[in-house]
């Protein structure tokens, strides 16, 4: 099925791009609704494994590996946070709307787990919404935090029978917008303020802020494939981008100092071990810290946006555990979460989106946004699995 775009060239029907890949939509658009698509967690302990199996389908990742990731959870009573999450999200997306005026109903549906994305477009179409804007709890560039998600959109449309009758567009990815960097530069102040209260010289601390590691491979191919940012692509350039603006922004208010120093470290690596992925490791780096005269460490979960399991348990538990180990002192600063100027920024996204604001007046913090609102042919491509349909974006 085909339609018209505002360009007046032919494309299928799930996308809304022009055919040369306009990146941002240039004509206001009209949506039903919102779709929130998460990442899904287990509830219970009966979930973990089937939930896992469900996260790793089709991808070489160890036995052993699963097996270890299945004891996070179940050190948890099987339940990952995610999902809790994610009903507070929708449940804030929905108050803002409506301060704003705004009747849209927001829709949940996860990737890996209940309620599922299938049941949340079923349940889209059953009361007659048939245009949803998706908003995807993903901030970066890559194939598990971009290109994944509209890959299960097509899925779950073509699952459902919906092809064709419901269109899924995807909202930008919002690393650098506004509401999304103030919580971790308020935790990054907070922690150099209690530093420097404790006696630290700015010399003595180290900011790390960690993502999570994707391969190499990944990384490589993370955007649109005309843009060139260097070893680890887009992925590593927009988190080294958001990082420096947090510090710079800090530096000029004087809660950081030029001698503070800071990097982008990476945790959660799976895959196997002949498989090259994103370094330094988060607990790596902590290890080696104590010898670069480092006394106290902020580890800012920078890749995430709320306290699930990759931060309770690779951060809070094992790199937390790492600065014991070395010496140091150390926190981690909190993830955005539900608040306010996060999901105030959301929504300023979806209005952006529906109002299609020119790009030089969208919201962004660093040089390398707003990020397109729909993705080029190829962007975040996945070599190790090969094509597979996507919505929302440029058909090849
Ligand atoms: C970039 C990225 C994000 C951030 C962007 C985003 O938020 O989407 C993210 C988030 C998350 N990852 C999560 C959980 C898992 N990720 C896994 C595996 C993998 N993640 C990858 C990448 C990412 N993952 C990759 C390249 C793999 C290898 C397998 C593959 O190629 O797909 C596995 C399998 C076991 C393992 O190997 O660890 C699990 C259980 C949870 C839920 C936590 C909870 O339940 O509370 C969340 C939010
Ligand atoms: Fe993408």
């Amino acid at each position: 099925m085909t339609e018209k775009t505002h360009e007046g060239s032919t494309v299928p029907h799930a996308t809304e791009a022009s055919a040369d890949g306009a990146p941002h939509v240039s004509r206001p658009q009209e949506y039903d609704a919102i779709l929130l698509a998460g990442f899904g967690g287990p509830e219970g302990q009966e979930d973990v494994i089937p939930f896992l199996r469900n996260v790793t389908r089709g991808r070489g990742i160890p036995d052993e590996r699963l097996e270890e990731v299945a004891t996070h959870y179940r050190h948890f009573g099987g339940v990952s946070p995610i999902n809790e999450h994610n009903r507070q999200l929708r449940q804030a997306l929905v108050e803002e709307l409506r301060r704003r005026g705004m009747d849209h109903p927001v829709y949940w549906g996860n990737r890996n787990w209940d309620p599922y994305l299938e049941d949340a477009v079923k349940d889209a179409a059953a009361n007659g919404h048939t245009r949803l804007l998706a908003f995807a709890t993903s901030a970066y560039s890559s194939y598990s935090s971009c290109r994944q998600y509209r890959e299960d959109f097509a899925r779950a449309l073509k699952e459902t029978g919906l092809e064709g009758v419901v269109r899924i567009d995807k909202i930008r990815q919002f690393f650098d917008v506004p509401g999304f960097v103030q919580p971790f530069a308020e935790g990054v102040a907070t922690a150099l303020q209690d530093f420097a209260s404790d006696g630290y010289a700015p010399e003595q601390i180290r900011i790390l802020f960690a993502t999570h590691s994707i391969p190499t491979a990944d990384a490589e191919r993370s955007g649109p494939q005309e843009l060139e940012l260097g070893e680890g692509g887009a992925y590593a350039a927009q988190h080294k981008a958001v990082g420096a603006q947090i510090m710079d922004q800090l530096t000029e208010t004087g809660t950081a100092t030029p001698q503070t120093q800071w990097e982008l470290v990476y945790q959660s690596r799976s895959g196997p071990p002949s498989q090259p992925w994103l370094e330094p490791d988060v607990c790596d780096r902590i290890a080696e810290l104590p010898a670069e005269g480092v006394k106290a460490v902020a580890v800012v979960p920078l890749g995430f946006l709320s306290d699930h399991m990759e931060v309770l348990w690779d951060l809070d538990n094992e790199a937390l555990e790492a600065a014991a180990d070395a010496g140091l002192k150390a926190v981690r600063t909190p993830t955005p979460g539900v608040h306010q100027a996060f999901v105030s920024s959301v929504v300023d996204l979806v209005q952006e989106r529906m109002a299609a604001v020119p790009p030089q007046d969208r919201p962004h913090v660093t040089q390398l946004g707003p990020w397109f609102d729909v993705c080029r042919p190829g962007c975040c491509e996945n070599v190790r699995l090969g094509f597979r349909p996507a919505a929302a974006g440029v058909a090849p």
